[in-house]
């Protein structure tokens, strides 16, 4: 497989792209070298480093003791550096073998080798669909020339990991290899299965933790892959992160990232004195406290070897003592819960609803599906995970408007899944969407959904996993007016609220908002990303086309 292009290091006199991303085509040849070049006295290119200095905008609002509400501009400005060396990443999977993990590990051989293979409806070849770093684009500028707008690809705004490039592990306990596992996901073609079955029939997953009362009772029946203990304990902590060291030199990996796309667990109970901060969370761990649940073991883990964790189930991983210890190792952690079909639609839809001043009163929102998450699922506690990460959807976008709704007035809103084996992995998602319009009138909107769930959610990982691991290249220093710095360069805060996007429950820093529009998630993840190369958030005012 190809190398990822020379990074360049184009300076602003345009003797070349700054930064490429090379992809390696789909035949393994490096594509010619693309990228752009900012041409600003606040970007320097070094070969390492891309360095911008960039004033953040806000406005600050206060309201007088009369009630007159005041609207101050602010700016604040920040150094930012990126280091532009891409590592070789290593990207390994909690639940590897359960649908998600097998239909992404098929994916990436299948783009990296560029195949393309038969199906009922003619010759399919390997994508990144589904992918907003792969498959979108982003607005850079305007044609100087035609006055149109310039779209990159969103991959080319930083100098990012490609997919095709991650080494790829991880855990499970079940031992099927990933070829069989792949066979049990019941997702993709025979003919591109036939493709990839010897290379993944060589992926065996480790041997992972189980504690059976975080799970579905249903889920036994595959658990023949365990570390030996049933609940918490040091050396469960110690043998994973031995698995990551082991994992990170077989591979000789720069870089390793963690993400759990193993089954929903049930919410674990918060206790004062053993989840509630990092000691009892560590001492709770060491005394096997059966309230520590296995999503928890790995974070913890992962945060003591540095190594980012994304949780991309429903359940509370992130106990407060969890957050607390990534905070004190400067370690990432992100999550909650992939947000593939049904809630990402609903993120979107509601959205432009209550923005159209249109008032939403009620969200009925049904699914079933065949899968084993599905299964898994049939069981209340494991549901209960599930109905919270797609019920708080809409909770920003209804309190932002208070012309619709009154101080903690909400739509009704029901979430329902059901367990129907016959569907497999084709989700159906079915909802009902009604609003008041005008003079009482009343828009009701039903949608039918089919998704294809782990064709959805596999993408979702490639963009989590790339876009922790481009936040670990980032560092930041707040300048003060003059011109000092008082922390100096320093990480994003340990918990990624930019990957939110690809979440139905973003897990943000203790008491920072939780942004659920879809696209306000969105422009937040570009426009910090456009600040890195030193360019302005994009606005879409266009006053180059309304002022003549
Ligand atoms: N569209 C989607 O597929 C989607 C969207 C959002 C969230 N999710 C969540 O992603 C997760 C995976 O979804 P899936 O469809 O791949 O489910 P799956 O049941 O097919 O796969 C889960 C895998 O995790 C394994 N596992 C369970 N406990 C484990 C442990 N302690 N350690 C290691 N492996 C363990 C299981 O053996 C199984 O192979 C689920 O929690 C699901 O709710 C999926
Ligand atoms: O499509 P979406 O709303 O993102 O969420 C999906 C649910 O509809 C489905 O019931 C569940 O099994 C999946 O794990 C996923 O969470």
């Amino acid at each position: 497989m190809a190398p990822h292009a020379e990074i360049g290091n184009g300076s602003a006199n345009g003797d070349g792209p700054a930064h490429t991303n090379g992809a390696a085509s789909s035949n393994g040849v490096t594509s010619t070298p693309k990228g752009f070049v900012v041409d600003s006295p606040n970007v320097e290119y070094t070969e390492n480093e891309i360095r911008s200095k960039y004033t953040y905008r806000t406005t600050d609002v206060t309201t007088t003791e009369d009630g007159k509400v005041i609207a101050t501009p602010r700016e604040t400005r920040y150094d930012f550096v990126v280091d532009r060396k891409v590592p070789k990443l290593g990207m390994m999977l909690v639940g590897w073998g359960g649908n998600n993990g097998s239909t992404l590990t098929a994916g990436i051989i299948a783009n990296r080798r560029g195949l393309v293979w038969e199906t009922r409806k003619g010759e399919q070849a390997a994508n990144y669909y589904g992918s907003v770093i792969m498959g979108s684009t982003v607005k850079l500028g305007t044609d100087t020339k035609t006055g149109d707008d310039v779209n990159i690809p969103f991959h080319d705004i930083l100098p990012m990991v490609h997919p095709n490039d991650l080494v790829i592990g991880g855990w499970d306990i079940s031992k099927l290899d990933l070829a069989k596992s792949m066979d049990r996901a019941h997702v993709l073609e025979p003919t591109l299965k036939a493709l990839v079955r010897k290379e993944m029939s060589a992926m065996v997953p480790l041997p992972s933790i189980y504690y059976p009362d975080f799970i579905a009772a249903n889920q036994e029946d595959r658990a023949d892959n365990l570390i030996p203990g049933d609940k918490a304990s040091w050396e469960h902590v110690e043998k994973i992160r031995q698995d990551i060291r082991d994992f990170k030199a077989a591979n000789n990996l720069d870089k390793v990232i963690v993400q759990w796309t193993a089954n929903t667990e049930r919410f674990a109970e918060l206790i004062k004195g053993v989840n509630d901060t990092a000691d009892n969370l560590l001492k709770a761990i060491k005394e096997g406290h059966p309230e520590v649940s296995p999503s928890t073991v790995f974070a913890v883990s992962c945060i003591l070897e540095g190594v980012p964790f994304i949780n991309g189930s429903p359940q509370n991983t992130f106990v407060d003592g969890a957050i607390e210890l990534a905070e004190k190792h400067n370690a990432f952690i992100g999550g909650d819960d992939f947000k593939s079909g049904q809630t990402k639609m609903k993120s979107a839809l509601v959205d432009f609803l209550i923005n159209a001043g249109i008032k939403l009163t009620s969200i009925a929102s049904y699914n079933h599906l065949g899968n084993n998450d599905g299964k898994n699922l049939s069981s209340q506690k494991q549901f209960r995970s599930k109905e919270i990460s797609k019920s708080n959807v809409v909770d920003d976008m209804v309190k932002a408007n208070s012309v619709l709704y009154a101080p903690d007035e909400k739509p009704d809103h029901c979430v329902v899944i059901k367990y129907m084996p016959a569907v497999g992995d084709d989700k159906r998602a079915l909802d009902e969407y009604y609003a008041e319009i005008f003079l009482g009138g009343h828009q009701t909107i039903s949608i039918n959904n089919i998704c294809e769930d782990s064709l959805l959610a596999s993408p979702l990982i490639i963009d989590l996993v790339i876009i922790a691991e481009m936040m670990t290249r980032i560092k930041v220093k707040a300048i003060s007016s003059d011109g000092t710095s008082t922390k100096g360069y320093q990480a994003f805060h340990s918990v990624l609220s930019i990957l939110s996007y690809m979440l139905k429950a973003p897990l943000t820093p203790p008491g920072a908002p939780v942004i659920n529009a879809l696209a306000k998630q969105r422009s937040a993840m570009l426009n910090i990303f456009r600040a890195c190369v030193g360019l302005e958030p994009e606005s879409d005012m266009t006053l180059e086309h309304k002022i003549y």
